[in-house]
């Protein structure tokens, strides 16, 4: 049960809520039992005045018709303050998970986050935060209110004769307490289960719905629409084993509650005979005690439901507190002009991935304002330096510094002013032109905007559009063309003006005549900032200052693209094979 208290410890700061909802809970059983007891007694007292004239005469019919009534109304009310209130206070634990979850996770971006699927990470967010909420809902608040109601009615029994109070509590805590932990114990696998099976149909779903076009392409829609189709009849399977659990309990409650009113009745039957309450009362107690099983009525589906619930909670835990791989101090390192960059001794291997170094012991030097190119083969470790830069991930060792001063010092308001990276991945929100680009510089005006995409060479474009900067880009930009969606991206990153660039293959994927438009934007956009340019184009590596032939993670030669080309066999090569 442990998983859960971090999530009971979010409901206190809305303990009034809570408190309130489970107060209202408590008057509306005890209303509904005194709706039912009254009535009884009601009941049973005319038809023993009707027996003499007297005495029917003597009957005051309307103190118990007003309270018939008046239990009704408090039922009726209390009910719907329950509903409110309960409601308010699972909305307001909600926000608090999902505020909770948020914080959790977003120190962990973009490194340790990569290891979810989006569809996972997305299910997580809703379906378990949501099953979360019925951990006040249908748990905890109704299992106080039985407590609570049971021992109301437990007391007043014990008043009028202590043996039933004794029988009552046993049959009771048979109905309260064994079945609900009997549902939970059964329940618990198959609740786990269904979430497990929940979350991944949700994922594989979510990944067949990007991957549409890539399915029918290969015409593998069929297949994977059996495969889905199998997962939801296990998961029908396990629902059904769960329907099967719940039957039984509710039939169980329903048994107990009726064995408790019979036994009641026995026990009272020959006190009322003996004078110590009149024959009405009989009816009252066996109405009230049979009302008072309404208590426990939800409790077993809802601890049937607990495995799921602590399912979900271990889901969130797992995402939520996997360690935070790279920590930002909070306290500023001096600022200093100087914008040079170097990489000392770097060593990094990918977490999980055993003793595999994928950057071996690298030294560079990016003097400040100049541009420096990385080039080699796929998988030699460009982007995880370029990343490195961007403290995506820390070295295991060595150190990157930026103007002397290591990354480890800056506070990560600090460092991202610092760097833009500009990738062929970089990310286009399914949102409007303007935006995009106001995501880098939420208060940019019109004119800051204009000069941007001018820069970037997208004004014309954009002129051209009847929306404007209005423009709706759609899913990752799939309404931009490549080249479009690039300039876009440059755009953005004018917009934030930092001091120093990374530039991830930013024109792959683009025909020539793009490239090589989208490579002199670049260029006359770099000027007077520090540059890490990951490119194998030849009009980009002539025009860096440097180029550092990666292989393997390790720099084997840097120099000037001529001096490389005319002198390094395996870099001659290489780039004739990426210009072929
Ligand atoms: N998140 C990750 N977790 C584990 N291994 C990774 C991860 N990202 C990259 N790798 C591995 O690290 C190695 C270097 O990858 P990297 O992306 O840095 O290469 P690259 O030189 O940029 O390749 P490319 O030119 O194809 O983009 C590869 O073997 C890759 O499989």
């Amino acid at each position: 049960m442990n998983e859960l208290l971090p999530f009971i410890r979010l409901l206190h700061p809305h303990r009034i809520w809570v408190f309130w909802g489970i107060a209202a809970g408590i008057l509306t059983l005890l209303a509904s039992i005194g709706l039912l007891a009254v009535s009884g007694w009601f009941l049973s007292a005319s038809a023993v005045a009707g027996l003499s004239l007297v005495a029917a005469q003597r009957f005051d019919i309307h103190t118990p018709s007003a309270g018939v009534r008046g239990f009704a109304v408090l039922r009726t009310v209390g009910r719907y303050a329950e509903r409110v209130i309960s409601h308010e206070a699972t909305l307001r634990l909600l926000a608090s998970l999902r505020v909770w979850f948020y914080q959790t996770i977003e120190p962990q971006a973009p490194a340790s986050l990569y290891r979810h699927r989006s569809g996972d990470l997305l299910n997580r967010i809703v379906t378990d935060i949501d099953t979360l909420d019925l951990l006040f809902v249908r748990v905890l608040a109704p299992t106080v209110v039985a407590a609570a109601v049971a021992m109301a009615v437990g007391g007043l029994l014990w008043w009028l004769a202590p043996s039933l109070a004794v029988v009552f509590s046993l049959i009771f805590l048979l109905a309260g307490l064994l079945i609900p932990l009997l549902a939970e114990r059964l329940g618990r696998p198959i609740g786990a289960q269904i979430q497990q099976h929940q979350g991944e149909l949700r994922s594989n779903l979510v990944e067949d719905l990007q991957g549409m076009a890539d399915l029918s392409v290969y015409g593998a829609q069929h297949r994977r629409c059996q495969e889905r189709l199998a997962e939801c009849d296990r998961l029908l399977g396990l629902q059904e084993k769960m329907a099967v659990i719940s039957g039984g309990s509710t039939a169980h409650i329903t048994l107990f509650s009726g064995l408790a009113a019979l036994a009641a009745l026995y026990l009272a039957l020959p006190l009322a005979q003996d004078g110590h309450f009149s024959e009405p009362v009989l009816a009252l107690i066996t109405f009230g005690v049979l009302a008072t099983f309404e208590s426990v009525q939800p409790l077993p589906l809802a601890y049937q439901m607990l495995g799921k619930i602590r399912a979900a909670a271990g889901r969130l835990i797992e995402v939520g507190e996997a360690p935070v791989t790279v920590v930002f101090p909070d306290v500023r390192a001096p600022e200093s002009v100087d914008l040079s960059i170097d990489f000392q001794k770097v060593c990094f291997g990918y977490p999980g991935s055993g003793t595999a170094r994928v950057i071996e012991s690298i030294d560079l030097s990016i003097p400040a304002q100049s541009t420096v190119a990385l080039v080699g083969p796929s998988g030699s470790g460009k982007t995880t330096l370029a990343h490195l830069l961007s403290r995506f991930w820390d070295p295991d060792h060595g150190s990157i510094m930026i103007g002397g001063t290591d990354l480890r010092r800056f506070s990560e308001e600090q460092l991202r002013r610092k760097i833009t990276l500009v990738s062929q991945r970089a990310h286009v929100f399914n949102a409007t032109l303007r935006d995009n680009l106001l995501i880098a510089a939420p208060h940019a005006d019109e004119a800051q905007l204009r000069k941007a995409l001018e820069r970037a060479q997208l004004a014309e474009f954009v002129d051209g559009l009847p929306d404007g900067l209005d423009t709706w880009t759609g899913e990752g930009g799939s309404q931009l063309s490549g080249g479009e969606a690039r300039r876009l991206i440059l755009a953005r990153a004018l917009l934030k003006n930092a001091p120093i660039w990374i530039l991830d293959e930013p024109t792959e994927g683009l025909d020539n005549d793009n490239r090589r438009r989208f490579t002199e934007t670049i260029f006359a956009n770099l000027s007077g900032r520090s540059g890490l340019f990951i490119t194998h184009t030849r009009e980009a590596l002539t025009r860096v200052n440097q180029v550092c032939f990666l292989e393997n993670g390790h720099i084997v030669a840097c120099g000037s693209h001529e001096r490389l080309f005319a002198e390094n066999r395996r870099y001659h090569h290489f780039i004739g094979t990426q210009q072929s």
